[in-house]
């Protein structure tokens, strides 16, 4: 019976809310039944393969042009109250909106004049219509998956756990809802000084991306966006900035230092989540998340990938979150078709890179190494050949990292060579391959290297050289390979499963050509030698299991 009363209002709930939204974008058409509603609601869904959990959740978009009902009939009553008594005071008149369904209804189709956040925002143009036409201009005509889900969830002020496959757009799925409400916010008046919404990300690289995304949708906003960094932190009114980019270290330090007060923030985004809840940043990460005091504080963790063990972390510092999935969880984008290819000893991988880049690569070239010194290496070596190369890595000062990134943006450098520091979260327009030279170091970081192509729908080629020192991972990347229908053969998936810690490669030399000896041996020819150090491991791991 308790179970009964339980779920019976919070489906009628769920159901209101669908029916605002929705009935919002054509007003003429009947009330569906709340049966119908959550049908409609659990169809998009199936549609784009997003699954959600927890309870309560909204109704997906359908459309861009449903954000400004769903801006309108999720906003706090406090707030919407506030604006419209500032309506009233600049003398104008206005429907009465906030969690009214009779405002929600007179809106036109497009969500027009009548119920856009003019009414809401005596101070602006109607913002939300604003921002619609921005997201437009740039091309995003339709919300990408996890968008449609993740837009509405953080406007109704849903803490979140979002997982959707590298380059879905999960970055549009936090700045549009902070910027909807910060815009909101200030319309009502409560807009205290500091940051209302801080956005985390692992690299200072990601950040900047962020910030030039940010500065897309900004104008016309009235809010203030601030990137983080050495510069800004000492040289800005920080208490101007509405939206604050930044990485864990500077950003604890700084709250450490009272040098900034987060207890105004209302929404705290940790994008790369799963990146942040690593050992090295999970300190600096609690400094954070204790500075944003605010009860109404809305976090939200993004990535392409959550192990367990880390959302099993995460939800311990969120309010009872939702928790939407794009797709399938921690697997790698399947736009890209991928493949293994053995090279011999560790000198084998530069003639194979010679060799593919011989045979005509098509440029944009993203190349993963293991460390800045082989990064270094790699360079000086392609740059001998003549090729059209950079490199970035941490051993750069910031501004020559930028310059990196910017060169091959714009097409000045085709083949770029990258340590881990810009596997998560970099969107190059059309890199048409990834060549993971020295393998990577775990599963989740191949899905977030190989996802820097075949992104926004489009497609890539991923390209993995292999040694027999990497042995030990090379299961688990041939399943995640045989999971997007790329090609493997049996014996890999048959390889026996090992623990994390007994994953442990040899280390990699910090040059690309190890000694003298560049006359290697041709490409394949090492295979039995491979399979023998496999079933060797595999013994091993008997062994031990049996003793
Ligand atoms: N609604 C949209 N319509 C079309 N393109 C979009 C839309 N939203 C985002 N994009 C584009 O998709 C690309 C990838 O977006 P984004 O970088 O946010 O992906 P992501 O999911 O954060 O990826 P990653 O997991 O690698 O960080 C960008 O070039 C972005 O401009």
């Amino acid at each position: 019976m308790e179970l009964f009363h339980d779920t019976e209002p919070s489906q009628k709930q769920q159901a209101d809310q669908l029916e605002e939204s929705w009935t919002a974008v054509d007003p003429g058409c009947p009330v569906p039944s709340t049966r119908d509603l959550l049908e409609a609601a659990n169809v998009v869904r199936k549609h784009y393969r997003i699954k959600v959990s927890g309870p309560e959740p909204p109704p997906p978009l359908r459309s861009w042009s449903e954000l400004t009902a769903v801006a309108i009939s999720t906003q706090p009553l406090a707030m919407a109250d506030a604006a419209s008594a500032a309506v009233d005071a600049a003398g104008g008149s206005h429907h009465r909106h906030g969690n009214s369904k009779t405002a929600q209804r007179s809106g036109g189709a497009d969500g027009s004049e009548s119920t856009g956040l003019a009414h809401a925002s005596p101070a602006g143009p109607k913002p939300v219509q604003v921002l619609l036409s921005r997201l437009q201009q740039q091309g995003y005509a339709h919300p990408t998956p996890i968008q449609r889900q993740a837009v509405p969830a953080l406007l109704a002020s849903r803490e979140l756990l979002a997982v959707a496959p590298t380059g879905s757009g999960k970055t549009l799925a936090f700045l549009v809802p902070i910027l909807v409400r910060l815009r909101q916010l200030k319309s009502a008046g409560d807009w205290p000084a500091w940051p209302k919404a801080v956005v985390l990300s692992p690299t200072h690289e990601l950040s900047a991306q962020q910030a030039r995304t940010l500065n897309l949708l900004l104008p016309g906003s009235g809010l203030r966006a601030c990137l983080l960094n050495k510069a800004t932190a000492t040289g800005n009114d920080l208490s101007k900035v509405d939206i604050l980019l930044a990485n864990p270290l500077r950003l604890a330090t700084m709250v450490a230092n009272r040098q900034l007060d987060l207890s105004g923030v209302r929404f705290l985004v940790l994008d790369e989540a799963d990146k942040l809840f690593e050992l090295g940043f999970v300190e600096q990460i609690d400094g954070v998340l204790a500075g944003c005091s605010h009860r109404d504080v809305v976090r939200a963790l993004f990535s392409a990938t959550l192990p367990d063990k880390v959302e099993n972390l995460a939800r311990t510092v969120l309010k009872q979150p939702l928790r939407v999935i794009v797709g399938a969880k921690n697997t790698a984008v399947h736009a890209v078709s991928q493949r293994l290819l053995y090279v011999g000893q560790e000198a084998g991988k530069l003639l194979a890179l010679r060799q593919l880049l011989a045979e005509g690569l098509k440029p944009p070239v993203l190349v993963f190494v293991a460390s800045k010194e082989r990064a270094a290496a790699l360079h000086r070596e392609l740059l001998y050949d003549g090729v059209h190369v950079d490199s970035i890595s941490a051993a750069l000062s910031p501004t020559a990292c930028a310059a990196a990134v910017d060169n091959f943006r714009s097409g000045k450098t085709w083949v770029l060579i990258a340590t881990d520091l810009l596997g998560r979260g970099m969107d190059f327009v059309g890199i048409n391959t990834v060549v993971n030279y020295d393998f990577p170091n775990s599963p989740m970081d191949y899905i977030h290297r190989i996802g820097r192509t075949g992104r926004a729908n489009k497609t890539g080629c991923a390209i993995t050289f292999y040694v027999e020192g990497d042995a030990p991972l090379l299961r688990p990347i041939a399943n995640l390979i045989k999971e997007a229908n790329g090609e493997v053969p049996d014996w890999m998936l048959r390889l026996k499963k090992l623990r994390t810690k007994d994953r442990k490669r040899p280390a990699l030399s910090p040059e690309v050509v190890s000694g003298a000896n560049t006359n290697t041996k041709p490409v394949n020819k090492g295979r039995k030698k491979l399979k023998r150090t496999l079933a060797t491991v595999n013994a091993n791991e008997r062994r031990q299991s049996d003793t």
